[in-house]
């Protein structure tokens, strides 16, 4: 980078750009360091701070700010760095040699309390190789920092959400005792950068080179799953090649061929990562498939934008691509995908080769209707005997065990009958006939049960595609950082932070044990996991899995011991612990609110300032509360109401997004409140906008400064030898000119006919002020204004 950000349209909008300029910041960077600062005060107690990557020189404006004075501030970059009070500042590239040296002349015997590193490959055209480019520029200013570092020294670096981002962590976690990642709010949502804190540099007196060397960092390693459905959908783990990324993996407008759609294993994978299916003109197949009758408008549009995709649109996307590859023979399993493009090349089969496939296909179809079945039954069983032991089953019922069992109205029972069943067929691959006569249901599976469980699967992914849109939404991951959503993936991105301090004594105590930790995958680590296992259980994902587990054992354990301490408590105490035991109702602590997202240290009552209330709702709320017809307790209570204890067991995800839209209880509205609220609209309404009171302040500046240079005149002319007589009408003449209005031109009227149609510049030859008058629409005015006439007459 080295200059600061180019004035685009997008920067100059941006708030912290803006606020760099205010506060004389050379980078809108600065604010990142700020708030990492902010959050974790590692720069006030520094006294040797190393940023390396520090062009233009935000950061070290900052650490010049922040610092003791006296203390030692070495910036380092490729690009020259204008000075800066209390740094130095070299040119070199810090995976040089040279850089070491530099700054180890610069230190001396000194050791650094802080090492910082914004560093970036330029962004720009090549992404791909730039995420990997700046893995491996992190693992160098990891290294220089292991070298200069202090133990307990903090390194604070940027770290490219990509593949090796879990690679990186683990080595952090091999040598600082407390690793956090986190998104200061300065830094774009688009953007895939976070910030890596690494405080308690566990300083190793030799330091393994394996730990700084790229090729065993970011060695292959299985791809982490980010769910557990996900698991069960997609077991096969994806390798990823040496030498890059997928192609298009992290761009953020992703376009998947219409083809590779089709044809893919992972659609809900492609659906969850991409923003757009695309047609590509110069692809023969994506026109054929977009010719389609079946692909209508809709699925153009939800094909257009993927990002949006409800709920019943995914189904319907899906339910297209069902039909799409039945057409081209690609069967639902078990079938050998092959290219779209090459079935119609496919030579014809013969009649008996094709009777076998069909057999097999009805063998296969059946074999998985067998095995639902069983599987079925089994589960229906199992209710059936808890119910039993809970006493809700008469004994009578179990005589009907045998005939659930069998499916009253199945297609099994319906055979046993003399019925004859369907039979099931695979569709045949020629496309372009059959195209026209396929019909919604022919693809849908034949049986109710197969419907069933396509709806199943269609829920399960619809959950897939919901948590991959989710992943790599920033905003949602903002939400889920404060904890707005009920879902915990994300805790992995701060959720070190919850580790405790009797943690971090511990992990000292193990450093050595640690340090000693092999790179290679043969080795066992501590929890007795091979390398790539404790990798992948390293993510934040599974913090505090066993912690929880042992809680919830605890707290099982002493829930006996607490019943009679609950009786004495009373019923008050009762219905607080209920209230925690349902997961559904949570009354939120006061607390919870003031550390919102770690970010604003503004108190409680600063935040209240900024409530504004906009509902006819809030308003009756408000007002009932100030008048302390309503208290808290009332509130809580209302909290309480008849979907509060609704169960959710075996409702589809679907359903309880739609639901918990519209379960919530209707709030009474009061006529004062309403009117309160209008009162409100009007006195806002009534304000004039910030511009026009701009513009009045101008005018009434400018009326000043001219009855000053007035004044200033008269007194000349009052001092003068003139009459009083003379002085007077002097005086006056002054005034009424300067109270005089200037009349402004009338402006040029160029009519837009001829070489002036459709002009948008200035025409040829106008000077000044000018206004281009459209014909028609002198017409259309003329012929109002007749049309008001005769309407006048009339009346
Ligand atoms: C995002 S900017 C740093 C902004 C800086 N933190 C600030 O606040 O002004 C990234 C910088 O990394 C530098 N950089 C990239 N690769 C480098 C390398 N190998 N050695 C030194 N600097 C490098 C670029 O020159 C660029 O100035």
């Amino acid at each position: 980078m080295g200059k600061i950000e180019k004035k685009t349209a997008k920067g100059r909008l941006d708030k912290w750009y803006k606020l760099a300029k205010e506060q004389g910041y050379r980078s809108r960077a600065a604010f990142k360091l700020v708030q990492l600062n902010k959050k974790y005060n590692f720069l006030e107690k520094a006294r040797v701070v190393i940023d390396l990557c520090a062009a233009p020189g935000g950061w070290l404006q900052v650490a010049s700010k922040t610092c003791k004075p006296g203390s030692l501030i070495v910036g380092v970059d490729l690009a020259p760095i204008k000075p800066i009070p209390n740094c130095i500042t070299f040119v070199e590239d810090i995976t040089s040699d040279r850089c070491r040296s530099q700054l180890r002349g610069y230190l001396k015997t000194w050791k650094a309390d802080v090492v910082v590193h914004d560093g970036a490959p330029n962004v720009g055209a090549a992404w791909l190789q730039d995420a990997y480019g700046q893995a491996e520029l992190v693992l160098m200013a990891m290294k220089l920092a292991c070298e200069f570092l202090g133990p307990g020294g903090t390194f604070v670096t940027k770290v490219f959400r990509s593949k090796d981002y879990n690679n990186l962590i683990w080595v952090f976690k091999q040598l600082f005792n407390k690793v956090e990642a986190t998104k200061p709010p300065s830094s774009r949502n688009v953007s895939a950068e976070i910030f890596v804190v690494c405080r308690g540099y566990k300083a190793p007196h030799k330091l393994d080179p394996r730990f700084t060397d790229p090729k065993s960092v970011f060695e292959d390693v299985p791809e982490p799953t980010p769910n557990a459905e996900a698991k069960v959908f997609h077991p096969e783990k994806k390798k990823r090649s040496r030498e890059g990324y997928a192609e298009n993996d992290y761009t953020l407008h992703k376009v998947v061929p219409v083809v590779d759609f089709i044809r893919a294993d992972d659609p809900i994978n492609i659906l969850g990562t991409s923003a757009e299916i695309g047609f590509p003109e110069d692809d023969e197949e994506a026109q054929k498939i977009r010719k389609m009758s079946i692909t209508n408008e809709d699925v153009i549009s939800y094909c257009s934008d993927l990002q949006v995709l409800g709920k019943k649109d995914f189904r319907d996307l899906l339910r297209w691509r069902l039909k799409v590859r039945a057409l081209y023979g690609l069967g639902k399993k078990n079938k050998p995908e092959g290219e779209v493009a090459q079935v119609e090349e496919m030579p014809e089969m013969d009649e008996e080769e094709r009777l076998d496939q069909e057999l097999e296909s009805l063998n296969e179809v059946e074999r998985a209707k067998l095995k639902r079945e069983r599987r079925r039954n089994n589960e229906r069983k199992k209710k059936e005997i808890t119910r039993m032991q809970m006493g809700m089953e008469a004994p009578m019922d179990i005589g009907l065990e045998q005939i659930v069992g069998e499916e009253v109205f199945g297609l099994k029972s319906a055979e046993k009958h003399g019925l004859r069943t369907f039979e099931h067929s695979e569709m045949p691959a020629a496309v372009e006939d059959e195209e026209a006569t396929i019909e919604d249901d022919e693809v849908e599976l034949d049986s109710e049960d197969e419907k069933e469980n396509l709806e199943e699967e269609l829920d399960l992914m619809y959950a897939q595609y919901t948590d991959r849109k989710s992943e790599m939404d920033a905003k949602f991951r903002v939400k889920r950082l404060r904890g707005d959503v009920n879902d915990d993936e994300w805790e992995g991105l701060d959720g070190a932070a919850k580790a405790d301090s009797d943690e971090a004594e511990s992990e000292d105590e193990e450093t050595s044990e640690r340090l000693t930790t092999s790179l290679e995958d043969s080795g066992p680590t501590q929890s007795g996991l091979s390398r790539k296992a404790a990798l992948f259980f390293d993510q934040d994902l599974f913090e505090g899995v066993d912690e929880e587990e042992e809680e919830e054992e605890e707290e099982e354990e002493e829930q006996s011991g607490d019943d009679a301490a609950e009786e004495e408590a009373g019923p008050d105490a009762e219905s607080e612990e209920e209230s925690e035991d349902n997961n559904d109702i949570e009354i939120v602590p006061k607390e919870a609110d003031s550390d919102d997202d770690g970010w604003d240290s503004d108190s409680d009552n600063e935040k209240r300032e900024n409530i504004d209330i906009v509902t006819a709702e809030a308003m009756t709320l408000a007002q009932a509360i100030a008048s302390r017809s309503k208290s808290k307790a009332d509130l809580i209570d209302e909290g309480f109401n008849r979907w509060a204890f609704q169960s959710k067991d075996g409702l589809p995800d679907w359903f309880l997004d739609e639901e918990t839209k519209h379960n919530k209880p209707k709030r009474p509205v009061t006529k004062e409140a309403v009117a309160a609220l209008r009162e409100k609209m009007k006195a806002l309404n009534a304000r004039p906008i910030k511009k026009v009171l701009e513009a009045q302040g101008r005018k009434k500046l400018r009326a000043m400064k001219k009855m000053q240079r007035v004044a200033k005149k008269a007194e000349g002319i009052t001092s003068s030898d003139m009459t009083e007589g003379e002085k007077a009408k002097e005086i006056g003449r002054m005034m009424a000119r300067a109270m005089k209005k200037k009349v402004r031109p009338k402006p040029t009227i160029v009519v837009a006919r001829g070489a002036n149609r459709g002009l948008a510049s200035r025409p040829k030859g106008v000077k000044g002020r000018y206004r281009m008058l459209d014909p028609r629409m002198k017409k259309e005015l003329r012929a109002q204004k007749r049309i008001a006439k005769k309407k006048k007459k009339h009346h």
